[in-house]
């Protein structure tokens, strides 16, 4: 999928970039908007925020969404009928297998397509039919981005800005994005991972109140990683609402206020962190030099995996592990690759995702 940013009151995509959104996502989108100066507290290790939702609170709110591709009865159904309620000054992120509908999803929060069922507001107005309304108080910074190869960044920023009607000043949105000493270098000699911060620039130059970040760290070396997170982390602390889809699940954790997991077109779980994993058992895994022997009572589930190893799923971690601890002490048997690991997103996430191959978020040993 390609894709970047955005227009201003509305119509176009920015140059280079495609216009209406599709199988290659998808390009187009607005980036602009004043900054609502809500500041709440956020980022990792904050408080999380998990009042009930109310119509006051929704920036963004969707009933029954669907999305088909193709014709009702040959087509393809991306988006089965779903409901979704996204918080001023929240950081949503919207989780999911690969084909899981999350991009079909955005295009339409976005306003870059209708629904083909149900409905969405945001800001209380159509994003599609209303978007000359909407689309000012939105950035976006889709997949990836289409500026002209032999601009500058500067020059392709500032032809950006043009279009926006509120543009913050050019050096403080470089400067913002780590990107100032590079201002003046052509797009072709950037690296994948500055054009990525050029597309977070452009998202981000007007200021908007409403922010749409699809995979935007996607082929960030890890320092650009963790400092593109620490923008996002302020970007949310000034209040700006934030909506991220992101294959990173630890970025999910550190940033999100509240989380969706997609499957197949529909929301199966949401809230908070600890309620997305609430409930999610642990697991308790090793090697006895001896294969399979007589383990002590333990309340979770044993087995054996695919690399032989002995695997408990259970709920009761701390007591399963200290009773398997006191038994391998006091019989003398080793537990090998010891490994303890409490409910997780990745743990969550994988159980939902199956057998489906999720690569970026596979970790060893890490299976529900
Ligand atoms: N233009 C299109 N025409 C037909 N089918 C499409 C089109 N765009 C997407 N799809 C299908 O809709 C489903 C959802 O795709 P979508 O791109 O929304 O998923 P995603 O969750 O964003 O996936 P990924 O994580 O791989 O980017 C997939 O089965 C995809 O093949």
């Amino acid at each position: 999928m390609t894709t970047t940013q955005s227009t201003p009151e509305g119509t176009g995509s920015r140059p280079g970039a495609a216009g209406e959104p599709g199988r290659s996502r998808r390009a187009t989108g607005a980036g602009i908007g004043r900054a609502d100066a809500a500041a709440r507290t956020s980022s990792a290790g904050r408080p999380r925020d998990t009042r009930p939702v109310t119509d006051e609170a929704a920036v963004i709110s969707a009933s029954g969404l669907e999305r088909r591709y193709g014709s009702h009865r040959h087509g393809h159904l991306a988006v089965a009928g779903i409901d979704l309620e996204i918080r001023r000054g929240e950081l949503f992120a919207l989780l999911g297998t690969n084909g899981a509908g999350k991009t079909s999803t955005l295009e339409v929060l976005e306003g870059l397509a209708r629904p083909t069922g149900g409905s969405v507001r945001v800001f209380g107005a159509d994003p599609y039919r209303d978007r000359g309304t909407v689309r000012p108080r939105q950035g976006l910074m889709l997949q990836s981005g289409g500026f002209p190869a032999d601009l500058t960044a500067r020059e392709a920023l500032r032809m950006w800005c043009a279009t926006l009607s509120t543009p913050r000043p050019l050096d403080a949105v470089l400067e913002e994005v780590d990107l100032s000493h590079r201002a003046s270098t052509r797009i072709s000699a950037l690296s994948g991972g500055e054009v990525r911060r050029l597309d977070l620039a452009c998202a981000v130059a007007g200021g908007p109140e409403l922010l749409f970040l699809d995979e935007p760290t996607t082929g960030l070396d890890p320092e650009s990683r963790t400092r593109t997170q620490e923008l996002i982390a302020r970007l949310r602390a000034r209040g700006t609402t934030i909506v991220l889809t992101t294959h990173y699940l630890d970025e999910a954790e550190a940033l999100a206020d509240r989380i969706a997991i997609m499957h197949r077109g529909r929301i199966v779980r949401r809230g908070a962190l600890a309620e997305v994993i609430a409930g999610h058992p642990a697991h308790l895994r090793f090697r006895l030099a001896t294969g399979l022997a007589e383990l002590p009572s333990l309340t979770g589930d044993v087995a054996i995996d695919g690399r032989d190893r002995i695997v408990v799923t259970t709920t009761a971690l701390q007591d399963d592990l200290g009773r398997l601890l006191d038994w391998a002490r006091s019989r003398g048997v080793a537990l090998l690759d010891l490994d303890a690991r409490a409910p997780s997103l990745e743990s969550v996430f994988l159980s939902i995702a199956g057998s489906e191959t999720y690569a970026p978020a596979l970790t060893e040993g890490a299976s529900a």
